[in-house]
This record gives structure tokens, C-alpha cells and sequence, in this order.
């Protein structure tokens, strides 16, 4: 089953007196434990298709299901849901919050999902330890680099073993070694886990890893092809 299947997605927005179509009758199919990569223009549609798939935004029209679920026509409260137990996002603001430590950072998601205290702190500790963190569970984002805290963030994501993962520029404020081993990171979790990636890029080097490629142009998918990522051992 495709964890992704969108038909004739649109939305546009209204700026001052002219109506821009961010997304322009996209159609797109994205199968469990593809590694694909969302490249364009600035302004071609990338965030707002991201922020469709992940039950972000409405749209104005279409169809779009996440695992066979029809989303487009959840009520708020559904898609809050669906976001929570499906979808993990990686945006380029890491979006921690300042005063809790990594590992509470990581925790959070899963109290907002009722998960018991000794179990999630248990979780967060093994995943912080996956993403290279063990030792600095107890520090808080200032206390952390850059590539530091986006890898809070990847683990923040991943924790309750989301179908698909969902990320934004994911290296756009990283050195070049802290975007390879992100990038890397990203790799191994897809796959270990079988988890599904959607990476919108502008970062050539980021772009490599993936094994497929989706450009768009105004608001469509103008191309989509796939390519020989990157080997990661
Ligand atoms: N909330 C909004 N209000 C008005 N216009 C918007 C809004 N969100 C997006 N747009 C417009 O929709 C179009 C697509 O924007 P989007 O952010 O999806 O592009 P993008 O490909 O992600 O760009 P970038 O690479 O710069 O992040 C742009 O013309 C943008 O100005």
C-alpha cells in the first residue's frame, strides 16, 4: 500500500490581489521506504506540498490518503491525530523548546501521546543514543551545536516510529560534515526501519542520498525520475 497518494492537490493563497497556486493539480504516488527527494525553485510549492501530505494546511481541492486513510476531508481534531502517530517532521528551525534538555525534548511527544514516564524516558535515551547523543541526553539546545540539535530534532521525529518522516531544508543551517552525517543518519533509518522519506532541498549535496527525484515548477511536478543515491555503509 502506498504510504503516499495524492490526486489533484490544490491550494492557493491570496497575496494582496493576485492568487498564487503554491500546489497546481499535483498527483503523486509514494510507496513505504522510498528515500525521495522534493527539489525546486524557491517559491515552486515544496513546503506547501510538505505541509499538505503532513496534515499541516488544507486544501482548497483533491484527494490525498496517508497509509489507504483519506485525510483531506479529516476533521482538525483527526488530523492532529494522524500527524501525532504517523508523521515525524524535520524542519530547518529545529522547533525545540529551549528550556527542556534533549531528552526531554525527545520525551515530550510521546507524554502528549500517553506514553508512561520510565518507558519514554527509556525510548528517548535509545534513540538519542542512535543519533550519536548518548552523553549529552542532559544538556539544553544552547547547550548543544547546530548539527547537535538537528539531530534532537531527527530523534524528536522518529521516536514513536513514525510511517514517514517529512523534512524541510533539513540542512540548511549545518556545516558540510554535520549535513553528511545527517544525511547518512537519514539513510540508516530508512533502511533499518522502513521508514519513508520526503526531503525537500535546495542542497546538492543533501539531494544525492535520495533515489528519487521530484522537481517542480509553480506549483507542479514538472519532473520525476529516479537516480543512484549515494552508498552508505
Ligand atoms: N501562507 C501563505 N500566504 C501566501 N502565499 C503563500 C503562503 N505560503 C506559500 N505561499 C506562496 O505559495 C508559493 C509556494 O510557496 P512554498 O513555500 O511552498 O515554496 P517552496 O518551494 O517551499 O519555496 P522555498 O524553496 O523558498 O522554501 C509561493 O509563491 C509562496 O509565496
Amino acid at each position: 500500500m502506498a504510504v503516499i497518494h495524492c490526486q489533484n492537490l490544490n491550494r492557493s493563497f491570496q497575496q494582496g490581489d493576485a492568487v498564487v497556486k503554491g500546489l497546481d493539480e499535483v498527483s503523486l504516488t509514494i510507496e513505504k521506504g522510498e528515500f525521495v527527494c522534493l527539489s525546486g525553485p524557491s517559491g515552486s510549492g515544496k513546503t506547501t506540498l510538505l505541509n499538505a501530505i503532513g496534515a499541516l494546511d488544507k486544501l482548497d481541492s483533491g484527494e490525498l490518503s496517508i497509509n489507504g486513510v483519506r485525510i483531506d476531508n479529516l476533521s482538525q481534531h483527526d488530523r492532529a491525530e494522524m500527524r501525532l502517530n504517523t508523521v515525524g517532521f524535520v524542519f530547518q528551525a529545529y522547533n525545540l523548546i529551549p528550556v527542556l534538555s534533549a531528552c526531554e525534548n525527545v520525551e515530550f511527544v510521546m507524554q502528549v501521546q500517553g506514553v508512561a514516564a520510565d518507558i519514554r524516558r527509556e525510548k528517548a535515551l535509545s534513540i538519542l543514543a542512535e543519533v550519536g547523543l548518548a552523553g549529552l541526553e542532559h544538556r539544553r539546545p544552547a547547550q548543544l551545536s547546530g548539527g547537535q540539535q538537528q539531530r534532537v530534532a531527527v530523534a524528536r521525529a522518529i521516536v514513536s516510529e513514525p510511517s514517514l518522516v517529512l523534512a524541510d531544508e533539513p540542512t540548511a543551517n549545518l556545516d558540510s560534515k554535520s549535513s553528511k552525517n545527517l544525511m547518512e543518519l537519514f539513510v540508516k533509518l530508512n533502511t533499518m526501519h522502513g521508514i519513508t522519506f520526503v526531503i525537500a532541498t535546495h542542497d546538492e549535496s543533501a539531494m544525492a542520498y535520495c533515489r528519487r527525484m521530484i522537481r517542480m515548477v509553480d506549483g507542479k511536478i514538472v519532473s520525476d525520475t529516479p537516480q543512484d543515491a549515494v552508498e552508505v555503509l
